[in-house]
């Protein structure tokens, strides 16, 4: 718990990060063993390990974020609308096809009984963000190489490094904060999305423009809905290839009740086995830094920023258990603030992220998108799916794929969680 001093002061940096970039404050802490891997501290508890995903590796992760998952799992969209086409075939097709809002009715249900996902046809978009200008560049720790980070996301298989080096990756969750649950609910009830750009400044999930909900967006702030459901007309539509824009966040395996602030046992949508599989080695990998060896990955959340998109402080509390948070940044180079004292650390593409102990209950925020660095559009140079990286860097955007455990192990009755879909196809 923060005092509420320490809560003034957090939101102030959080508004300094704004216009300023502060000093990157993480401290280096070694090599992970079998590795070139170097991590780093910002706070006991909150570690980062630079370059953890090779750079084939991050490609495919963003590749499927913008083209696979928006269709397979239940987006801040699904709420609005239902997609009976692939988000990514509209935007690149410039579909004129209108896709049509679902009636009031409908969209309070499907908030608090999801469909279970693979909904062909039941995708979801969000709200659009807002931009800022987020120029700046920061020295910062620096560490792994790509031939050491974690290497290829073949589905079904897990994802090792090529020269025997593996690594591992996060994830987040809800806030506790009075702010944040204040907001939380406000979003259940369809105002406020995950990512609310300049919106206010207390809470949670990325912000953009509000819009949408979805588990992960509850927290953010109480940005002042653009479009509340109250005022949504039943006949709102919206032109295909404009929808994916509105993608704010997408979640993956089990999925937050924003009403009961819990996770539903019965609405589980398994995770690609690529993404179980990467998690669960990253988890190993790192096991020198949190000391745990195995983690399920049951909850899985992809947010989406664009440039001047943010997401403000919250604290994932939600988990029953406390296995560590792994959480991956791709694309543009983000700002990352963190615990009591607000530290600061600045993540760049194909780190991980992780919060552990008595930290993974810390508040913490995106509050502030960074343009793409030179490493990250080299990166994206590689990527074969047409369109992807000029999506990416006409967006500026950043996505973070983060996984936590829920249930307690005495839930699922094993060690390891099965529940794990089935990869259709490659790529
Ligand atoms: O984007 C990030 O790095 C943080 C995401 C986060 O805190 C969350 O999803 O709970
Ligand atoms: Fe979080």
């Amino acid at each position: 718990m923060m005092t509420p001093e320490q809560l003034t002061a957090y939101k102030a940096r959080e508004r300094a990060c704004r216009k300023e970039v502060p000093e990157c404050e993480l401290q280096p802490c070694g090599v992970l063993e079998g590795t070139h891997l170097s991590w780093f501290l910002l706070v006991p508890g909150i570690a980062v390990v630079r370059g953890a995903l090779d750079a084939e590796t991050q490609r495919q992760l963003i590749t499927r974020a913008l083209t696979r998952y928006p269709y397979e799992y239940v987006s801040n969209l699904s709420k609005d609308y239902r997609l009976v086409h692939n988000l990514w075939d509209l935007h690149v097709s410039k579909s004129e096809e209108r896709v049509w809002q679902r009636p009031q009715h409908q969209r309070e249900t499907f908030l608090r009984h999801a469909p279970p996902c693979h909904l062909h046809g039941d995708g979801g978009t969000g709200g659009d963000g807002e931009s800022a200008d987020g120029t700046s560049t920061h020295a910062c720790c620096r560490g792994g190489t790509d031939h050491h980070s974690v290497a290829g996301l073949d589905d079904g298989r897990a994802v090792g490094s090529s020269d025997g080096a593996e690594q591992v990756a996060g994830c987040g969750s809800r806030s506790s904060d009075a702010a944040a649950l204040a907001s939380r609910d406000a979003e259940a009830q369809g105002r406020g999305g995950p990512h609310d750009a300049a919106a206010h400044a207390d809470n949670t999930r990325p912000s953009h423009s509000p819009d949408n909900q979805h588990p992960h967006t509850a927290r953010t702030a109480g940005a002042p809905a653009k479009t509340t459901a109250a005022a949504t007309p039943k006949t709102k539509c919206v032109a295909g290839h404009k929808l994916l824009p509105k993608l704010r966040s997408l979640n993956m395996g089990y999925r937050f009740n924003w009403f009961s602030r819990t996770y539903d046992e019965e609405d589980f949508a398994p995770l690609p086995a690529h993404l179980d599989t990467l998690f669960r080695q990253l988890c190993a990998l790192t096991r020198p830094i949190h000391g745990y060896g195995t983690m399920r990955p049951e909850a899985v959340v992809a947010n989406y920023y664009k440039h001047n998109d943010r997401m403000m402080g919250h604290v994932d509390d939600s988990e029953e258990c406390d296995t560590p948070l792994l959480s991956l940044s791709l694309g543009a180079d983000c700002l990352f603030l963190c615990g009591p004292e607000a530290k600061c650390a600045r993540l760049t593409t194909g780190d991980l992220l992780i919060m552990y102990g008595p930290a993974r209950r810390y508040r913490h925020s995106v509050p502030r998108i960074l343009p793409l660095s030179q490493p990250a559009n080299s990166m994206l140079d590689g990527i074969e799916a047409a369109g992807v990286a000029d999506y990416i860097r006409a967006a500026g955007m950043r996505i973070n794929i983060n996984a936590r455990q829920v249930k307690l192990d005495t839930r699922q009755g094993g060690e390891d969680g099965d529940e794990v879909g089935e990869e259709e196809e490659a790529g």
